[in-house]
């Protein structure tokens, strides 16, 4: 059966093409706002973006890769999704440890200030985690796979946050004073959110991508641009400044619109664009007004960015 009907544009042509010479396909999520239904120009209200995440071969085994994407589709062969996913996994755990060894050695050799090489790691670390996802197989257990990184970094940091173990270019990088027990907040608190997104709604949702450009992106950029040139500060919090608010929200917005891109062009998801822009641009206002509240002292940014940015995207774009 199949649940392709569509507009005929040339996209939707090859793209049918595509699936068709593929085998039967079938969508997990009909009933979601999601749906495999094809391509279409500018979907009708009711379907605001579609999943094309939930294409399989109607004769492919639960365990074996369904077709998503060939570029990354794991070669037909026993196992083939196995091993696709403990050599992501072995990959970006590699690049987890190379991005902090790096800063730190940046930090160590006084090129960059400790707090630019804290931010930066902020930045990069779950958005090139988030980055790295399509490398992943598309069987159901790859979400898995993908969220070991962030546990065993998780791990990494409750370990040396009490002291079990020392590592004072891990320190370094990523606390504000150099203090062991600073990585069991706001890093830790940063890696449970990475994990979230990527058990929750890893390739299937933009709302976990969302969520991610807020907390590494946004929150990232508002801190490098608000303690540098953050002179006027917010009425309702002197800690905050307009430049840091401002700047979240610009990077907010462009960082998220740029990973929907992204998973838009591998294949993931087919958006309506102005009705995505307007949807991201409130959820990167929602988000930055929350950080911007003098809430830090109570609830770390780490938790509240995140958590508030899921919320204004499931009611946005629904799950
Ligand atoms: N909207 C914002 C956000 C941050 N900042 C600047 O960035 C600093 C750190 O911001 P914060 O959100 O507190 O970042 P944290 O992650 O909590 O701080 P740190 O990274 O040092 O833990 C603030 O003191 C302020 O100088 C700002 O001016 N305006
Ligand atoms: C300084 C940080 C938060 C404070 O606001 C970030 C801490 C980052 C962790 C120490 C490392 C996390 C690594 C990611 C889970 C995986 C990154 C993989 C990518 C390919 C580099």
């Amino acid at each position: 059966m199949s649940l392709l009907s569509f507009t005929p544009t040339l996209p939707c042509l090859l793209l049918h093409h595509q699936l068709n010479r593929s085998a039967t396909v079938f969508s997990l999520l009909s009933s979601s706002p999601f749906s495999s239904h094809c391509l279409y120009s500018k979907p009708p209200p009711s379907l605001p973006f579609h999943n094309l995440y939930h294409i399989r071969r109607a004769t492919t085994s639960r365990n074996s890769s369904p077709f998503s994407r060939p570029r990354f589709a794991a070669a037909a062969v026993p196992g083939g999704a196995l091993l696709q996913d403990a050599g992501a996994t072995v990959a970006v755990l590699a690049g987890a440890y190379v991005l902090v060894l790096v800063f730190d050695t940046l930090t160590q050799r006084k090129l960059i200030q400790q707090n630019l090489s804290r931010k930066l790691v902020h930045i990069l670390s779950g958005l090139l985690f988030a980055v790295s996802w399509p490398i992943f197989s598309t069987s159901t257990e790859a979400r898995y796979f993908a969220t070991l990184v962030p546990l065993v970094n998780g791990l990494r940091l409750v370990i040396h946050g009490l002291s079990l173990a020392t590592n004072d270019g891990l320190i370094k990088s990523v606390t504000r004073e150099g203090k062991p027990e600073e990585l069991l907040k706001g890093p830790l608190y940063y890696v449970l959110m990475l994990i979230l997104c990527a058990l929750v709604f890893w390739r299937e949702s933009p709302i976990g991508l969302i969520s991610l450009a807020m907390m590494c992106g946004g929150d990232g950029v508002a801190d490098i641009m608000g303690r540098r040139f953050g002179s006027m500060k917010l009425p309702y919090n002197q800690q905050k400044s307009w430049v840091g608010s401002i700047s979240m929200f610009i990077s907010g917005f462009l960082i998220s619109m740029g990973m929907l891109y992204y998973y838009s062009a591998l294949g993931y998801f087919d958006f309506d664009w102005i009705w995505t822009m307007k949807r991201v641009a409130l959820i990167a206002l929602v988000a930055t007004i929350v950080e911007s509240l003098p809430t830090t002292e109570t609830i770390d940014d780490n938790i509240s960015v995140p958590l508030t940015s899921i919320l204004a995207a499931y009611l946005s774009f629904g799950f």
